[in-house]
């Protein structure tokens, strides 16, 4: 029997998945060409914001290889583009000059990013972010460029302006609305995403319209209709998308937003199927992959001839992809009168949750910090679970789902793919799978957005036991395979000294991203401190410029006031100096010093200089403050000189390198005024003894310190909060908080370590050569002429009026 032509107009990700569906339905049934305007195999579009944020690479994102083209004997020209359809004579033609018959013909030409009218959006560095062109266009800027402006806080806009900051630029966000992601989120979780955000270093301006796009060939700027102004060398534009129709049109293909198609993806016209972003389906036109890969299936069923329902339409949920910020949302998103609300606020931890009911059943969530029930919400929604069975199940202890192997089967675990618990456990069992990859390959589950990696990784887990390798070594980035355990033998067993010769010796792939590069310049620091020669431009830009570059782009200056004490000669100095550069705001801080805020960063040198006071390093991985009490001198319940400890540590330890920054504080009683049960290392004196506490936080992710040891004599303490600190130096990950460190190396482990005199002696002999070589950052910085010139006497040009 003669095959059917089947031709697909778009090498994308909704049209390739529908192709993939038909080849496990009927694998000879048709001759399949595929026409794609992108020089490229299929790719995973979702992945470039990871790209973009130096987590991946442009070629671990192909989804389908040139050879898995071959060996299904599919036509593929890559970089030709359909430019006709005539669909009486059943012909497409290409603007190669192709002339290409079929049978069946599948429109899945995707969207177009909607660029604002605006005059001057023609200028060079005007662009969208789509394809992988604008990808690497957007990088190549960002080496040459400083100051990027995103128009847009939605979905596209915020990855985007994560990955510029990742890239090393200023990101000023521009969106027209009050608060971020308005169609996916509520005010409050808006709100809440915002300050999570400018946390990161994101500067927002809301409610901005946007009238010009500023600069004479190239761009320069933005105008906003108050009459503010900002300026930027970039402009990456991300306000929405528009289905890609214009074939479809031409041809006279009835279209109304999108190609209109039924449940089986047919257009009115025969034997012509729509699919992806370009389709309308029931009025609604859909930007995620997991309704384009159901239209996919519906319309392989309908093309092989295997009976199947139709495609009915999707409930939407959206995941943010920015790592740190987690937000999840689905279904309805805002209440109105005929709404029941359930609504979770716990502002120290950061979560809040909203659950929407209408006529007795969920019909929406929002979820911001804590999202691992989003899954689960989007099952219920589906299921139409009513007000009472959702009270039952998240009342009910019995009912309550604490870990994975409870949940059932039917349980979804990758929204973007669809697939189940159920499926991801009987392939596991059926096929001898033991590798999340291998999971990918079988099931598709975490081929998408990957946000389901860690599920699958846990599935494998609890179905192969013991025999699962949970230990499968992570690399430090995308630019190696290589593990930071696997990084640091190497320098040490090579003797490599340099951030080029690592990357170099090591079988980099790439020039080294934001993630690998400072990781290494600390990796190779604390190996070697004598002789390594820090790389400055490989530290983050508040390490480099030796302060916190604050939303308006001025900076921020806190001196160091060793234990919190400080003197009225210091307090004229500070005084002086704020009077004279017009200081913003004097703040006093939660670590017991002063901050200057709004300082201009051509100023930043002469203040350090007038002020003569050492750098408080409020912008470092190293050690920050020692919070003290007032302690024994003064305090009616003090057994201990709090604060004369505080400064012997500050003084101590200041200036250190450490993985992530490091908070200590000295309380002379168990009430603890200085807070030391939330710090990194938290001393607490109790009768005759010193208590050291180790790995609290009191950020993001709260923790409880633990108790380490307890001693009698202030040496033996200082001792080992030196031996502590260089095992946490040479052990935890770069950027790893010893919060996270003690739970991942566990406190049993620590103890029996720093319980060995020997090895507490060998870590102090190798902390000391760290701190020998401490010098004072402001000063090194102010006697460096090059130094000077080249980061601090660049004027810059006044932004925006707010
Ligand atoms: C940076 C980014 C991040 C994203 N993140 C997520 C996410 O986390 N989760 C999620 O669900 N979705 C995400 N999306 C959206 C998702 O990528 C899209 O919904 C999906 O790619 C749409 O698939 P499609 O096949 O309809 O269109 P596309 O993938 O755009 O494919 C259409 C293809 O058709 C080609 N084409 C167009 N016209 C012609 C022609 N005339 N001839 C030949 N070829 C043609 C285009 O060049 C394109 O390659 C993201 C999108 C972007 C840009
Ligand atoms: N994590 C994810 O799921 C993800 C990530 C990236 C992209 N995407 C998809 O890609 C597509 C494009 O994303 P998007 O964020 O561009 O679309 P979007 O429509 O979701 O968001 C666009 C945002 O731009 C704002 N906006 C509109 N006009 C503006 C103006 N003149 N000035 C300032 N702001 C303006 C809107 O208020 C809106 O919040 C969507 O389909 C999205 O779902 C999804
Ligand atoms: S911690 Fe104890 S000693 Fe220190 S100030 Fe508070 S009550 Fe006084
Ligand atoms: S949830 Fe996106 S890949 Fe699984």
């Amino acid at each position: 029997m003669t095959k059917q032509k089947l031709v697909l107009i778009g090498n994308g990700m909704a049209g390739i998945r529908t192709i993939e569906e038909i080849l496990k339905m009927n694998p000879d049934g048709f001759d399949i060409t595929v026409f794609g305007t992108e020089p490229y195999p299929n790719y995973n579009r979702i992945q470039l914001s990871k790209v973009l944020q130096g987590d991946t690479t442009l070629k671990d994102i192909t989804l389908n290889e040139w050879s898995w083209y071959e060996d299904n004997n599919i036509r593929l020209y890559p970089g030709e583009s359909v430019s006709r359809i005539d669909k009486e004579k059943q012909i497409v033609y290409t603007d190669k000059g192709k002339v290409q018959p079929y049978d069946k013909l599948i429109i899945a030409t995707g969207s177009n990013p909607f660029m604002l009218p605006l005059p001057g959006a023609d200028k060079e560095g005007v662009i969208a972010f789509r394809n992988i062109k604008d990808t690497e266009t957007i990088v190549e800027y960002a080496k040459k460029h400083k100051k990027a402006a995103v128009i847009g806080g939605g979905l596209l806009g915020l990855e985007a302006a994560r990955g510029l900051l990742n890239l090393g630029m200023e990101v000023d966000v521009i969106h027209i609305q009050d608060y971020l992601m308005e169609r996916q989120l509520d005010r409050k979780a808006g709100k809440l995403l915002q300050k999570e955000l400018e946390k990161q270093g994101m500067n927002f301006l809301l409610e901005k319209s946007t009238t010009e796009i500023l600069g004479r060939k190239h761009v320069t700027g933005l105008q906003f209709k108050d009459g503010s102004r900002i300026k930027a060398d970039l402009v990456v534009m991300a306000v929405g998308i528009k289905p890609n129709v214009s074939l479809a049109l031409e041809a006279g293909i009835p279209i109304s937003r999108g190609i209109l198609v039924n449940d089986h993806l047919e257009t009115e016209v025969p034997n012509i199927y729509a699919v992806g972003e370009c389709a309308e389906h029931r009025g609604m036109v859909y930007g995620l992959v997991a309704p384009l890969y159901q239209q996919g299936q519906a319309l392989a069923q309908h093309l092989c001839g295997v009976a199947g329902e139709g495609y009915k339409g999707s409930v939407l949920s959206t995941q943010l992809k920015v790592s740190g910020v987690d937000v999840f949302s689905t279904g309805k998103i805002n209440e109105d009168e005929n709404t029941k609300v359930s609504i979770l606020h716990d502002d120290l931890r950061g979560v809040y949750q909203k659950i929407l009911f209408e006529e007795e059943k969920m019909v929406g969530a929002v979820l911001f910090g804590n999202t691992k029930d989003g899954n689960k919400l989007l099952n219920f929604i589906k299921k139409g679970i009513s007000v009472q069975e959702y009270v039952e199940a998240t009342q009910n202890p019995e009912v309550e789902v604490n870990s994975i192997a409870e949940l059932p089967d039917e349980e979804m675990i990758c929204g973007c793919n669809g697939v189940t618990k159920g499926a991801i456990v009987e392939a596991i069992q059926t096929q001898g799978l033991t590798t999340v990859d291998q999971v990918k390959g079988c099931t598709n589950a975490s081929r998408s957005c990957g946000g389901c990696k860690s599920l699958v990784s846990e599935l494998l887990q609890c179905t192969l036991g013991d025999s699962y390798d949970a230990n499968q070594k992570e690399a430090i980035c995308a630019c190696t395979t290589l593990s930071r355990d696997e990084v640091v033998h190497e320098i040490k067993e090579k003797g490599l000294t340099h951030i080029r010769e690592v990357m170099n010796v090591l079988g980099w792939t790439t020039d080294g991203c934001s993630k690998c590069r400072p990781a290494l310049n600390y990796y190779l620091g604390m190996i070697d401190p004598l002789r390594y020669e820090d790389e400055k431009e490989a530290r983050y830009v508040n390490e480099r410029m030796h302060a916190n570059i604050q939303k308006d782009g001025t900076y921020s200056v806190v001196p160091r006031m060793y234990g919190g004490v400080t003197t009225s000669e210091e307090l004229r100095k500070i005084a002086n100096v704020a009077d004279k550069y017009k200081v913003g705001t004097i703040k006093v801080t939660g670590g017991q010093r002063i901050d200057l805020l709004g300082v201009k960063k051509e100023d930043l040198p002469k203040i350090w200089e007038e002020l003569d006071m050492p750098s408080g390093s409020a912008y470092a991985k190293g050690l920050r403050t020692v919070k003290t009490c007032v302690g024994e001198n003064y305090c009616r319940f003090g057994t201990q000189d709090s604060i004369g400890l505080g400064i012997q540590l500050e003084k101590k330890f200041e200036g250190l390198n450490t993985p992530h920054k490091v908070k200590m504080a000295v309380s002379a009683c168990p009430r603890n005024c200085a807070e030391s049960g939330i710090k990194d290392v938290g001393i607490v004196g109790v009768e005759g003894a010193w208590e050291m506490h180790v790995g609290g936080n009191g950020g993001t992710h709260l923790r409880e310190a633990d108790l380490l040891f307890k001693f009698k004599s202030g040496e033996d303490l200082v001792e080992m909060i030196g031996a502590f600190l260089q095992y946490y130096r040479e052990t935890a990950n770069y950027l790893e908080r010893t919060s996270a460190w003690v739970d991942r190396l566990g406190l049993d482990h620590i103890k029996e370590v720093l319980s060995e005199k020997s090895k507490v002696m060998e870590l102090n002999s190798r902390i000391e050569e760290a701190l020998s070589i401490v010098q004072d950052p402001w000063k090194e910085a102010i006697e460096n002429k090059t130094l000077l010139r080249d980061l601090y006497q660049t004027v810059k040009i006044p932004t925006e009026t707010k």
